[in-house]
């Protein structure tokens, strides 16, 4: 879709272990085949997708793959300031990235100044149900105690995925339109880059008041 003509842009980023499956995902997401399995992420690599939301504006996601390894934490921690939604992602398979979901979660609210983050919790590789370790009904009671949403997804099979980013993204749009999230001078999470056509009232006609006749 053309990003040209969209309102906001909305900065999201997928966080959670190495080797969860966030690069796969994203570029499930954003349309991108490539042959083989992803290379681990090295820092962070940026992404971006429009999308028209069915009871809003047109918007365009900047997304933000980062790394899971601990050595490129320095440099992933300088991105939590500046987005407004996190994929919290963890594999199903492998309980260690599923109790590691908390420590993510704390990392982005200490470094969050006053600008609301919102989150979805993601169970990703849902297609190997013979080996996972993880069960929905855990995943949902954590999501739960974070105050956030939680959503299963494959890449494998292109499960959920359009899913789990546009109801983030359906989120984001709610709190900004209930005031919960504001436009900041100086703050990446969300941008207006195109304002929408108001038609201007000639001067003197603003109110037209009680009828005079
Ligand atoms: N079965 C299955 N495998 C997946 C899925 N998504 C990713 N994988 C595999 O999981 C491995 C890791 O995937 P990545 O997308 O590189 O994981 P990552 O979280 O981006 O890893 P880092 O960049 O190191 O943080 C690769 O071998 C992928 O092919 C999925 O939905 N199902």
């Amino acid at each position: 879709m053309d990003a040209g003509r969209c309102r906001y842009q909305f900065r999201i980023a997928l966080l959670g272990d190495a080797a969860v499956g966030k690069t796969s995902l994203l570029r499930c997401y954003a349309g991108i085949a490539e042959p083989g399995a992803p290379e681990p992420t090295a820092g962070v690599e940026f992404y971006s997708r429009a999308l028209q939301l069915p009871a809003g504006p047109r918007v365009k996601l900047q997304l933000c793959d980062t790394a899971g390894h601990e050595r490129f934490r320095c440099i992933t921690r300088s991105f939590y300031r500046n987005v407004v939604g996190v994929l919290l992602v963890f594999d199903v398979t492998n309980r260690e990235s599923f109790e590691h979901i908390q420590d993510w979660h704390e990392e982005v609210m200490s470094t969050q100044g006053p600008n609301k983050v919102i989150f979805l919790l993601v169970g990703h590789k849902s297609d190997l149900q013979s080996t996972r370790c993880v069960s929905t009904q855990e995943a949902e009671e954590l999501a739960t105690s974070l105050g956030m949403a939680f959503m299963e997804t494959s890449a494998k099979t292109n499960w959920n995925v359009d899913l789990a980013f546009d109801t983030l993204t359906d989120a984001i749009q709610q709190a900004l339109q209930q005031g919960h999230i504001k436009l900041e001078e100086g703050w990446g999470g969300v941008r207006l880059i195109h304002k929408a056509h108001v038609p201007q009232v000639p001067s003197g006609r603003q109110h037209p008041g009680p009828c005079q006749c």
